[in-house]
């Protein structure tokens, strides 16, 4: 696909529903019997995944605009269903839902697609296992499709040895149907929605860097009507846009600012970036105005250690941002990056050296320098969403580049180009 945004991007406007709650929403919301209301979902292709699956498992689902009615006869009347579990594109789903199925009484399989199939599933299936539960998995129990059988499931103690909410959500899912009680230990903080959202449902925990599930929680579950804020993570895209554009000013409206996700704002704060975080108020989650404008001159920075997780898909435009910096940034203890829906060291660094930009890969991270002399203008999503939008936001300082595979946007901000129009840029 031919992409060539001109700024400058100007006015103001609502990002689609963040992906992670809209996951959580529909998931708690499947498992409690009776209606719940998801206002401001988003339906990207991810979330569809999660839908979908609910829905083969016997649970009415229906979508008007962005309003989801989930109608559950509750997770007691799941019914086994007849076909694959498809995950798509989605990391979130296969893992979060892995914990979930551990702990019905009939058989599932979860699979997805090529991207699924070579990302890591050993990081679930050993606390699962832990957990007795009767889960196996691909090539030595590391990759899908996953195959779960009916099992009674047991509390566990388990310290978490990599950042990942998908995992503490794999475990905390699971734990719904234990037995006994479930204990994470969190080093470092992942984002904490599965936290943040159950005892809207109705089921307490104990947060923080120890985090305590009771018992058998899952019968506690009650329909909740929840309203799902904009995706920092869609947002990113727009406030890089509107930083790197001469005469840009945007405000972006209801944009969900967990500490657990916000670590964008602190990186554009410390790049000397003009952005404002203003009227935040707690609806369940944080969620504020975020004003931002041009800024020329930005610093660098180098980012590492505990701000990592709180960006990590936000790295790719991040990346971008500081190709804009008047010296040379650093990205490090980012490894997670490589087992994403590509690897994101890579793709950032090739495809933005592509465009002639100055990045160099590093174990577990990257470094970016200043300058530019264009090599190509074909570049490549990879299949990845995040990188086919960031490549399309490189388009305001590059001109019109060709995307191969740019449809993988549909995976989370199916309405990335009409945002951008809606803020007066130019295609
Ligand atoms: O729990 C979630 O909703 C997510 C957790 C993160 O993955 P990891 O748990 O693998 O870090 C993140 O990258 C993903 O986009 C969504
Ligand atoms: C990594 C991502 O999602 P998932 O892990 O759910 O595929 C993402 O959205 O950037």
């Amino acid at each position: 696909m031919h992409i060539n945004l001109t700024g400058p991007l100007k006015g103001q406007t609502h990002v689609p529903g963040d992906k992670s709650m809209t996951h959580r929403a529909v998931i708690f919301s499947s498992i409690a019997a009776g209606r719940s209301i998801i206002e401001g979902a988003l339906l990207g292709e991810d979330c569809m995944s999660t839908i979908n699956i609910f829905r083969q498992l016997g649970v009415t689902i229906e979508i008007s605009g962005n309003t989801v009615t989930v109608d559950s006869p509750g997770f007691k009347q799941f019914t086994e269903p007849s076909q694959v579990l498809d995950t798509g594109n989605s990391g979130t789903t296969t893992r979060l839902l892995a914990g979930l199925l551990t702990g019905l009484p009939f058989r599932t399989v979860l699979s997805g697609d090529a991207s699924i199939g070579r990302r890591p599933m050993k990081r679930v299936i050993a606390p699962l296992k832990e957990m007795n539960a009767q889960i196996s998995g691909s090539y030595h129990d590391t990759r899908t499709p996953l195959i779960i059988e009916p099992a009674d499931i047991t509390g566990i103690h388990y310290a978490m040895p990599v950042a990942s909410a998908q995992v503490k959500s794999a475990i905390l899912l699971a734990g719904l149907h234990a037995a006994g009680d479930v204990t994470i230990i969190e080093k470092t903080a992942s984002r904490n929605h599965t936290e943040t959202m159950l005892p809207l449902y109705g089921v307490e925990l104990e947060t923080g860097e120890t985090i305590k599930l009771p018992a058998r929680g899952i019968e506690h579950l009650k329909p909740f009507d929840f309203k799902v804020p904009g995706d920092i993570s869609s947002a990113a895209f727009l406030m890089v846009a509107a930083l790197i554009t001469p005469g840009s000013a945007v405000t972006l409206h209801r944009v969900g600012v967990n500490p657990t996700r916000d670590g964008i704002i602190e990186v554009i704060k410390l790049m000397g970036g003009d952005i404002s975080v203003i009227d935040q108020t707690d609806e369940g989650e944080p969620v504020a105005m975020i004003e931002v404008r041009y800024t020329p001159d930005l610093k660098p920075v180098t980012l590492e250690g505990d701000l990592i997780p709180r960006l990590i898909d936000e790295v790719p435009i991040i990346a971008l941002l500081m190709t804009q910096a008047n010296g040379t940034s650093v990205i490090r203890d980012a490894e997670e990056l490589k087992v994403k829906e590509t690897n994101r060291i890579d793709t950032v660094v090739s495809e933005l050296n592509r465009l002639g930009f100055n990045l160099s890969a590093t174990p577990d991270g990257m470094e970016i320098a200043p300058g530019r002399e264009q090599v190509t203008t074909r570049v490549d999503s990879h299949g990845d969403h995040r990188i086919g939008m960031m490549l399309a936001v490189a388009t305001l300082i590059t001109g019109e580049v060709e995307i191969a595979d740019f449809d993988s946007i549909n995976v989370s901000f199916p309405g990335f180009m009409k945002q951008f129009e809606q803020l007066g840029v130019k295609e």
